[in-house]
């Protein structure tokens, strides 16, 4: 596919007229070619105008139909081959392994929306029958299902160019859902955009459906975003980012006539309690396989554990040690973009000057790359410290290492909302575990048991969110079939006669779903 340089408005493409910009070769600073116009307001109310056009007819259309959409979605983003791959790598830095991997998770996981809107349950229909002889008042019926909320706007994240992008989590989950997506694609990626973009476009033109079901606009700055989220047909943003991005979204979508939910997924430091009886059966190991995660993409994850806590211990010791020499074989990372290289040494920079902090282990330097950081610290001094707690989007991480149970307990319970909380454990830590997991249940979106937090499954199960500020709203995940949930909203049918009902929710039962009949569910007959 060679590209234009073009947005994409429905089944349009056109050339914005805003600011100019092109994407870079992550590792040279090479302007890639072609260059992208940036999207005007008027761009901006066009596409939402098209998206609302086709929210009537696109939730209309069968679960079946939607679903061969998205599958359509993922065999044409497959059929993009080593192009896509290519231009990814180079657009990010990321290496080849890591992008082919990421392709196959996005495209499972638009297969997997297909399989859930197939299978039915996030309409999560309720038939209450009426009572006519209830006494001392009849029941009327009562029915109920889940509807799509409206069109989404979509921001594609840098760090993950494709499973959190044009054709990412938040895209698939909408689109499923039945709701249109206009996207703001990431200016660190626009080939990787429009090729995935124009997949997308293709595959609403193949399945026959209205053509404002997607729209894809380019834009560098505040403009494009802030008219997007303003914009009055838009009902719901999806964001994965920086936390002052994500709050300035939020403040633009509640400041509107009609405010409007958004889920941003921001800032995490993904704590990892090393228990003592880890420790003492695998300090090392651990040691290692800690710089691993922290390394790995340059340690631009989300989910990246920037904070280790610990007693004091020989196998404290011992993790210390192989965590020192593997952050020397660490090689330099290309990060994503100047300005987050920037960021990134910025927030070293600031934990090496941090009064009672020390290295621990530092990874390779090199002009233009970031190298890993490893530093240690005590728990009086992480709490008169608050930036200690602040995420450094990077390889960066911090070790919190102190004899007093009781302040560690204080630590975690005075920490910020994470996406992941992980315990190393063995069986001698069972009781120090079963004490803490209330709290952590109450700080972290997921909590994981002797694994690191990288690398999220996206599943059934998966739940990809947690407390502020790792995002607007708990009670949600980014990844995995619940997010569907976001852009649902329940619609009661009070003594609506069966013929006129929708079918979901007809005796007949004709979508064949599992149903709470009198609050009991009941399988399809
Ligand atoms: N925790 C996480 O998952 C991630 C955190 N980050 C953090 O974010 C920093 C910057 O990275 P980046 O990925 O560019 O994230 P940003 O939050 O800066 O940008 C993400 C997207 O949101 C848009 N945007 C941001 N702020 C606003 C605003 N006030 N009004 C309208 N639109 C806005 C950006 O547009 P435009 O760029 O055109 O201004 C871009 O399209 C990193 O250094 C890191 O600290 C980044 C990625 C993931
Ligand atoms: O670890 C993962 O697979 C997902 C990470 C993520 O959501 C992010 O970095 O934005």
């Amino acid at each position: 596919m060679s590209l234009t340089g073009e947005m994409l408005i429905g089944a349009g493409a056109l050339r914005g007229t805003g600011q100019s910009f092109t994407g870079y070769d992550a590792a040279s600073g090479a302007a890639l070619d072609p260059a992208y116009g940036s999207a005007t307001e008027a761009d901006v109310a066009r596409a939402c105008i098209l998206a609302d056009e086709a929210f009537a007819p696109y939730r209309a259309a069968s679960p079946e139909i939607r679903a061969k959409f998205l599958e359509l979605a993922a065999a044409k983003i497959d059929a993009l081959g080593d192009a896509l791959t290519d231009r990814a790598c180079a657009e990010t830095g990321l290496p080849r392994g890591r992008i082919e991997g990421e392709r196959g998770r996005t495209v499972g996981q638009l297969r997997l929306f297909a399989q859930e809107v197939r299978e039915g349950s996030w309409q999560d229909v309720r038939l209450d029958p009426a009572l006519p002889d209830r006494k001392p008042l009849p029941r009327p019926d009562l029915r109920m299902r889940m509807i799509p909320l409206g069109p989404v706007a979509v921001f594609g994240a840098s760090n993950f160019p494709l499973a959190f992008s044009v054709a990412g989590g938040d895209t698939a989950s909408a689109l499923a859902a039945g709701c249109p997506v206009v996207v703001k694609a990431h200016p660190a990626h626009p080939g990787t955009s429009e090729m995935v973009g124009r997949a997308v476009q293709a595959a609403v033109k193949e399945a026959g459906l209205p053509e404002g079901v997607f729209s894809l606009l380019f834009g560098v700055g505040d403009a494009l975003g802030t008219a997007l989220v303003a914009d009055p047909h838009i009902k719901a943003v999806g964001f994965t980012g920086s936390r002052a991005g994500g709050l300035a979204l939020g403040k633009i979508a509640a400041a509107r006539h009609e405010p409007i939910p958004v889920y941003a997924e921001m800032s995490s430091i993904n704590p990892v309690l090393l228990l003592p009886g880890a420790l003492a059966a695998n300090g090392a190991a651990l040691g290692k396989a800690f710089v691993g995660s922290l390394t790995m993409g340059a340690g631009q994850f989300c989910t990246n554990p920037g904070l280790l806590l610990a007693i004091p211990s020989d196998g404290l010791d011992a993790f210390v040690t192989a965590a020192g020499e593997a952050m020397g074989d660490a090689a330099a990372g290309v990060m994503l973009h100047k300005g987050i290289l920037a960021a990134y040494e910025k927030g070293v920079a600031k934990l090496a000057g941090s009064a009672g902090v020390k290295a621990l282990g530092e990874g390779h330097k090199a002009e233009g790359k970031a190298g890993a950081a490893f530093f240690g610290t005590d728990a009086a001094t992480f709490a008169k410290t608050p930036h200690l707690a602040d995420e450094v989007f990077g390889a960066a991480g911090l070790l919190v290492a102190d004899a007093d149970l009781m302040a560690l307990a204080r630590l975690i319970q005075g920490l910020e909302g994470q996406l992941t909380i992980t315990v190393h454990m063995t069986e001698d830590d069972e009781a120090l575990f079963t004490a803490l997991l209330p709290v952590l249940e109450t700080k972290a979106g997921r909590i994981l048991i002797n694994g690191w937090p990288t690398g999220v499954e996206v599943c059934h199960a998966m739940v990809h969110g947690g407390p502020f500020p790792a995002t607007s709203d708990a009670r949600t995940t980014s990844v995995g079939t619940l997010a569907i949930r976001r852009f649902l909203r329940p619609v009661c049918y009070q003594n609506v006669a069966e013929e006129l009902l929708p079918a979901a929710l007809q005796d007949a039962n004709p979508q064949g779903l599992w149903r709470r009949l009198d609050g009991v569910m009941t399988a399809p007959v």
